[in-house]
């Protein structure tokens, strides 16, 4: 039995080159009948199916025949107008509803022109019994900066076949990138088309809360438009990017996110600025400790936060399972510029040692005690942070190489999207991260709070130093 007929997908007609000698000889006349069948056949097929283009037409044909050209070109006017109207008077409907599902039809169009060379050269066709069998295009839906298009999968594959061949799908279609994620159903595929960029304006300082929300903090804007908001309660927050990525907006993004509770009380800020204070030094008045030149000084701050972390967990255990920040026990968070500097270019290895074991108890206890740390780090090779897996979250920025982005957002995932290593130096403060319940990366861009923003937080905010 030939297998073929079992595997789903849609099948290349074989090349027409493949010509076999004909068995019996047909009258012309009855070629001709047989032709124009077909063709007839063809036209009512292709009339239905794309009746939302046909139909339209047909009526304004009928329109023209009956009344004239004087009642088509009001009617054609007025729809015009009303159409102008409504895109001006709401925007959001009149893409939602208007615009996008008609440009939705014509991209699909296209993508059907290019979808069996790209799947083909991208080698997600699969040949079998001389057959070459490939994904379907189910529908295609169409976004403000990017395209969804649903694909049925040939029998085998998996979504993160077409992960891996994004970069090429990207180029065959001509779009900045491609994202892979699983369809709603099994078997089916988004392929999700980035076209323009929203994350190429610089984002500008999000409103303070007035009391922070510890599990959806907003630091930036997410690829889709949506606030990029970072859950904090219950996690540690590694930040790792290239010099100059923006390593500084993410932690100003963070501590402005959680301003309203250290004004409140709630929140207590202890920075660690390696580099003598040239990041961190600037919020001063924001920090309830502080240390920037003394490496004992350091590592004494760390050790009295693993203090508090291991004395919250023995008092808290088997009352509650999430630490509720009071003024009288706030959420402790530990801001650490370059964390390298303590963990792997320390020479002194007594006071490295000392580092490494209360980083390593905050880390471990401190996520449900509220003693947090958000650290940034240049380098995220194990040598240089070997408690790198006790990050449960990581932002990924500008990246030095592409090896990086999987050590930092976990295997497989620049495969999926997050080209760390592609993003351009001059656009700092954007990265990726992984959202919970969502096996793909997102795009993101963090706020930027220049130098006068942070010193008015500080001001705003802060307590006297
Ligand atoms: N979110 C952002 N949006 C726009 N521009 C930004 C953003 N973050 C940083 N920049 C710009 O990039 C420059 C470098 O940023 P920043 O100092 O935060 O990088 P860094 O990763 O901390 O670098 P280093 O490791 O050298 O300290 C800043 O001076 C600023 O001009």
């Amino acid at each position: 039995m030939p297998l073929i007929n079992i595997i789903r997908g849609e099948t290349i007609p074989v090349a027409p080159l493949n010509v076999r000698t004909p068995v019996v000889k047909f009258p012309i006349w009855a070629v001709v009948v047989w032709e124009t069948v077909k063709a007839l056949a063809w036209l009512t097929t292709t009339y239905v199916r794309h009746w939302y283009a046909t139909l339209p037409v047909t009526g304004l044909i009928w329109l023209y025949a009956v009344h004239g050209w004087q009642t088509l070109a009001a009617l054609v006017g007025g729809i015009a107008v009303a159409s102008t109207g409504w895109a001006f008077g709401h925007r959001p409907t009149w893409l939602r509803f208007g615009w996008w599902p008609i440009l939705a039809k014509a991209r699909r169009l296209l993508y059907r022109r290019r979808w069996m060379a790209a799947m083909v050269t991208a080698n997600l066709s699969i040949s079998y019994d001389k057959r070459t069998i490939i994904p379907q295009i189910r529908r295609v839906r169409c976004r403000a900066d990017c395209d969804e298009v649903l694909v049925r999968m040939v029998t085998g594959q998996i979504p993160d076949d077409f992960a891996k061949a994004s970069e090429r799908l990207a180029h065959t279609f001509g779009v900045r990138q491609v994202k892979a994620m699983p369809g709603p159903t099994y078997a089916t595929v988004v392929l999700v088309l980035m076209r323009g960029d929203s994350l190429h304006e610089t984002v500008e300082p999000l409103p303070v809360p007035y009391r922070p929300d510890y599990t959806s903090l907003p630091i930036g804007v997410q690829e889709d438009g949506e606030t990029y908001r970072l859950r904090l309660f219950g996690t540690q927050v590694l930040i790792v990017g290239a010099t100059g990525s923006g390593k500084g907006s993410v932690i100003w993004s963070i501590v402005r996110a959680l301003a309203g509770g250290v004004e409140a009380g709630l929140v207590e800020l202890w920075g660690l600025d390696p580099k003598g204070g040239m990041e961190l030094g600037i919020g001063r008045p924001l920090f309830a400790r502080f240390a920037s030149r003394d490496f004992a000084e350091m590592a004494a701050l760390i050790e009295r936060a693993a203090q508090v972390a291991q004395e919250r967990a023995a008092r808290l255990a088997g009352h509650t399972r999430q630490h509720l920040p009071t003024p009288g026990e706030p959420l402790i968070v530990l801001v650490v510029d370059e964390l390298a500097n303590l963990t792997a270019y320390l020479t002194e290895r007594q006071l490295k040692d000392r580092i490494k074991a209360a980083l390593g108890i905050v880390l471990t206890q401190g996520r449900a005690v509220g003693v947090h740390v958000v650290a940034a780090i240049q380098d995220p090779r194990k040598e240089v942070l070997p408690a790198r897996g006790l990050f449960p979250t990581r932002i990924g920025l500008r990246l030095s190489e592409p090896a990086e982005v999987d050590m930092v957002l976990g295997d497989g995932m620049r495969d999926r999207g997050a080209l760390c290593d592609r993003i351009p130096q001059t656009q700092p403060g954007i990265g990726y991260v992984v959202l919970e319940g969502d096996p793909t990366p997102m795009r993101v861009r963090l706020s930027y709070c220049d130098d006068d923003t942070v010193r008015d937080m500080a001001k705003t905010y802060g307590g006297a130093v």
